[in-house]
């Protein structure tokens, strides 16, 4: 059944494209078009029409259709919107210099306004003193006198944005925050003042001052309050703050009273961490600081060996050392707190002198500062962040061994228990080395531990990035203000665990380096040169033979080199591609952990342009190896139990989650072990996706699995109907669409997520689902690449029957941990060596032919708790994403011909009702308002066409709507239910 669906969907566009028209003529709204994926279900229908439904329950008359689209269709005329927002920003000046104006002639022209009706209006104007005259005389007097006083001066901002925003276009600007925010002042303050103005008549008062002062709260707010006094008394202002907090709680969406953090734990992180000050607008990542600095550090060491004959070893060492602490730099940021509509501010040491800052809750701060040139304020719960450009570098360079030249270092150096680095000199041979390739130094930021929240392929918020955008003609849609307030995972959730510590000896390195050779010796084979690199988890001996040497010879003799170093998990790498020398990855005696932590805090990772960036871990050269699951575009994992296949899937989530929004990017999670992927329950309603009317988001029973993976695979059709539609050849073109709003929502385009689907254990489904998860699987591994649909399926058991031929083949990219024979290797990565790995994270990754050694970072559960806790604590939407329903699953009933009113949907009459309350017989409307899946709001319009309730299908317009009203619905449901 589940796969007739997807089926049915795929054939959509050919026969959309052969679909009789049918006779009726008119829709009743021009604009509500239904999806163009509603189509395929329709074309026989309509030549066919059964004759069993209820068609008497018709009315005799159809409703006059109003074509109301085409009659507003002036207001999408640019020119229209042109004049309409000059003019609301003209007279937002306007009543600017008419309320002010009136501030000091409002009592001489009141009797002039309040005898308009009996005075020419020529007189009448120039009797009046306001600076714009009558007209503005008699604004100002309805708005301030009658109406609210001076809180009516809230009016401005809401007129003048109105204006800004349609003139300038511009996304960010919100008129329904600011006409909230203004509404709420303006009523909250004239009833506060009409309290002080009643306060003031009181016998006792000055009446002199009572009487000038009585156009402070207006008419509305005077009478108001003395409503409120007269029932309550002072209970009044008890009123007024509890309703002033209950704003600023829901408004600020205030869930915490942190103002402590605000200032104090964010000001104090600034010392020890350069920071970036950015705006929230301006997209900006927003880190935590990381205690250690990541440095490389390189030191040549090379002598002349006395004994000619000696060999040559390179001893190359990019192991991080310990951080030099990054020196406070001179940055000015910073936050604030707002309480009660008051704002304070924290500066870091060297910030501009004393700041002026003016602000009321919500609205823009001014601060006016030495060397400050503008100062945004973005509201984040009770906290705004302020931005304040200095003379300094927004980003400052920190402390890194780059600029070292690399010291030629003697053999005596060698010999030196101080020197730095272990080194690998056995018999005294002579040193050198390559200069390394550091890791770029990484800038980290403190504010409230948010990155970018744009991320996207632009997770750096650099100033000239601003710049760009703000010289972008229009500005355009941003999926992220769906949770505008959301807020980055901190590095401070993950555990630091200092600065890596070197574990290699130079006695281990001299050792291993003397075995090699004298192993290969034995075999008559000799060595011209040997250089050592150590990483975390293995060295890297790589040696140059004689002239003459044949590869193959030293790759056979593996297991001598193993058994000679009596070591584990040797692999020998020959040729080193590119390298055109030959490896031996020895273990180290001990290993070296790589943190999470460690590797997101790399400018590689912060600064990335990926789309969907995993920090895996170190290489063997201890470069961070950060990988594009989108160009992947699919991962197969495999490994024996307990070799770190679930830390390296905790690895890839929270990769994700650090670097996206929830808007961006979706996670479908599949766990039949229940209980390793359970913890991110927690994000449900951020990150995760499910299908309609399912409880759990993350699925661990075989048949829900096939269901969802059959409903991802009709998420996919229709992703592909969409980009067809709109011309476009993958999911970054259509979106960058989208957001330009090149594409019509109405006609179904919506800005598309990345779907991550993730199965935590394959062997187990296909062990009970067998083809029916293979089938999908593969056809999603095949296709869904270029509409964001990525796979990683993990298993430990990498046998033929598990990752099949199919299986394998649309996999290009795939990770082993440690496997328990060179068959289970080769069947993962079509070469050995997966079975030499040393366990714990040590894994090897084949993209296409190249195959890279990589410790897997290390994330623990209590980390990956923080993380989802921190993710899940924050505001998310109502509900899990929902993915496409799968046909049968529930509700019952079907839409075809054979329709029977007993066995209709059970959301039937609701979908009746919503159809008719809003006259619009559309698949998408009933979807939206009863959250019901495609497929079961599909079937639902078939019955309601049966029922008589709405017309046939007509191509991109809207179905008629044939019942009037719900009256006559009522009526023809009870018919139904006899
Ligand atoms: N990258 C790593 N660095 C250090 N230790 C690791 C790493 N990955 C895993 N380990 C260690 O190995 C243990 C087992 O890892 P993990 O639970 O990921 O194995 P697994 O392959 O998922 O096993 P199973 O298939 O039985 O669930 C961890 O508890 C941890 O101690």
């Amino acid at each position: 059944m589940a796969k007739n669906t997807y089926k049915q969907t795929n054939t959509a566009p050919a026969s959309r494209a052969n679909e009789p028209r049918p006779a009726r003529a008119s829709a009743p709204v021009a604009d509500d078009v239904a999806p163009a994926r509603e189509q395929p279900r329709r074309e026989p229908r309509n030549k066919e029409k059964p004759k069993a439904a209820p068609r008497a329950a018709r009315p005799p008359m159809r409703l006059p259709s109003v074509k109301l689209g085409g009659m507003l269709s002036f207001l999408r005329d640019r020119r229209f919107q042109l004049f309409l927002g000059f003019f609301f920003l003209l007279s937002s000046i306007y009543l600017t210099i008419a309320f002010v104006s009136f501030l000091f002639t409002g009592h001489a022209d009141q009797s002039v306004v309040e005898n308009l009706a009996n005075t020419p209006v020529k007189e009448a104007g120039q009797e009046s003193s306001n600076l714009l005259g009558l007209v503005g005389a008699w604004a100002a007097q309805l708005l301030i006198y009658k109406g609210f006083g001076v809180a009516a001066f809230a009016v401005i901002p809401v007129v003048f944005f109105l204006g800004y925003k349609i003139v300038f276009r511009r996304a960010d600007v919100s008129v329904s925050y600011v006409l909230a925010l203004s509404l709420f002042t303006m009523l909250w303050l004239s009833v506060l003042l009409g309290y002080v103005v009643i306060s003031m008549q009181a016998p006792d008062a000055d009446p002199i001052l009572a009487h000038r002062l009585d156009f402070l709260s207006g008419g509305v707010g005077y009478e108001a309050a003395l409503w409120l006094s007269s029932l309550i008394g002072w209970g009044t202002v008890l009123l007024l703050a509890f309703l002033l907090i209950s704003f600023v709680v829901f408004f600020f969406n205030v869930t915490t009273l942190g103002l402590g953090r605000g200032v104090g734990e964010e000001a104090a992180p600034a010392v020890a961490t350069p920071e970036v000050a950015v705006n929230r607008a301006g997209n900006a990542p927003r880190f935590s600081p990381v205690a250690e600095e990541e440095l490389v550090e390189d030191d040549a060491l090379e002598s002349e060996d006395e004994d000619d004959d000696a060999l040559n070893i390179t001893l190359h060492d990019r192991r991080p050392v310990a951080a030099t602490p990054a020196p406070a730099e001179p940055e000015v940021v910073r936050t604030g707190a707002v309480a009660g509509g008051a704002v304070a501010l924290s500066v870091a040491p060297a910030a501009v002198a004393a700041p002026a800052i003016a602000a009321s809750a919500g609205a823009a701060a001014t601060v006016a500062g030495a060397g400050a040139v503008a100062a945004k304020a973005a509201a984040s719960g009770p906290s705004f962040s302020f931005e304040m450009p200095t003379a300094e570098p927004e980003v400052a360079p920190t402390a890194t061994s780059a600029s070292r030249v690399p010291t030629p270092l003697s053999l005596a150096d060698l010999a030196d228990e101080n020197t730095p680095l272990p080194t690998a000199t056995a018999s005294a041979l002579p040193l050198t080395v390559e200069p390394a390739k550091p890791e770029a130094p990484f800038e980290i930021e403190d504010k409230t531990g948010e990155l970018d929240p744009s991320a996207g392929a632009d997770m750096a918020v650099i100033a000239e990035e601003d710049e760009d955008a703000e010289a972008m003609p229009a500005v355009n849609y941003d999926p992220t203000l769906d949770l505008p307030r959301y807020q980055y995972p901190t590095l401070e959730l993950l555990n630091d665990y200092g600065a890596p510590k070197a574990q290699v000896t130079k006695e281990e390195l001299e050792a291993n380096k003397d075995r090699i050779v004298e192993t290969l010796g034995h075999y008559g084979i000799n060595i011209a040169s040997i250089k050592a690199t150590i990483g975390p988890t293995v060295t890297l001996y790589e040696i140059v033979p004689d002239a003459g040497v044949r590869i193959s010879k030293i790759k056979s003799l593996e297991d001598d080199i193993a058994l000679s170093l009596a070591a584990l998990g040797i692999r020998i790498i020959a040729p080193i591609p590119g390298k055109g020398t030959i490896g031996i990855e020895v273990p180290n005696t001990k290993k070296e952990m790589v943190s999470i932590r460690s590797v997101f805090a790399t400018d590689k990772f912060i600064n990335t342009e990926m789309d969907l960036p995993i920090s895996f871990g170190r290489t063997i050269t201890n470069e961070v190896f950060v990988v594009d699951l989108a160009k992947m575009p699919h991962l197969l994992m495999a490994g024996a139990t307990g070799q770190g296949k679930s830390v390296g899937l905790n690895v890839i989530l929270a990769s994700l989650l650090y670097k996206r929004h929830p808007s961006e990017l979706k996670f479908v999670l599949v766990d039949p072990k229940k209980v390793e992927l359970s913890i991110f329950n927690k994000i449900e309603r951020h990150f995760l996706a499910k299908l309609p009317d399912t409880e759990e988001a993350i699925i661990t029973d075989t048949k829900k699995v096939v269901n969802t993976l059959n409903s991802l695979c009709m998420e996919m059709d229709r992703r592909y109907d969409l980009l067809k539609d709109a011309g476009c050849r993958n999911l970054k073109e259509y979106n960058r669409k989208f957001v330009e709003r090149r594409l019509n929502p109405k006609k179904g385009h919506r800005y598309m997520p990345f779907i991550v689907l993730v199965i935590d254990e394959l062997a187990d489904l296909m062990m009970t689902a067998g083809k029916e998860v293979e089938t999908p699987i593969a056809r999603l591994a095949q296709l869904a690449r270029a509409i964001g649909i990525h796979l990683i399926v993990a298993t430990q058991r990498p046998s033929v029957n598990v990752i099949t031929g199919i299986i394998k083949a649309n996999f290009p990219c795939r990770i082993s941990f440690k496997v328990t024979s060179k068959i289970d290797s080769r069947t993962i990565l079509d070469a050995g060596g997966a079975d030499q790995l040393v366990g714990q994270g040590d894994m090897l990754i084949s993209q296409g032919s190249d195959i890279i050694r990589v410790q897997c970072a290390f994330i623990d559960t209590p980390e990956v708790d923080r993380l989802c806790d921190f993710v899940g604590e924050q505001q998310g939407y109502p509900d899990a994403y929902q993915l496409p329903e799968v046909a049968g699953e529930d509700g019952g009933g079907n839409g075809g011909e054979d329709f029977d009113p007993a066995d209709r949907d059970s959301m039937f009459e609701e979908a009746a009702r919503v159809i008719v309350t809003h006259q619009q017989g559309s698949t998408s409307l009933i979807q939206r308002k009863l959250k019901l899946g495609y497929n079961r709001a599909g079937r639902l319009i078939d019955q309601l066409e049966h029922a008589g309730i709405v017309g046939p299908f007509e191509g991109s317009k809207a179905r008629e709507v044939l019942i009037p009203d719900e009256y006559s619905l009522e009526q023809l449901l009870n018919t139904m239910q006899k």
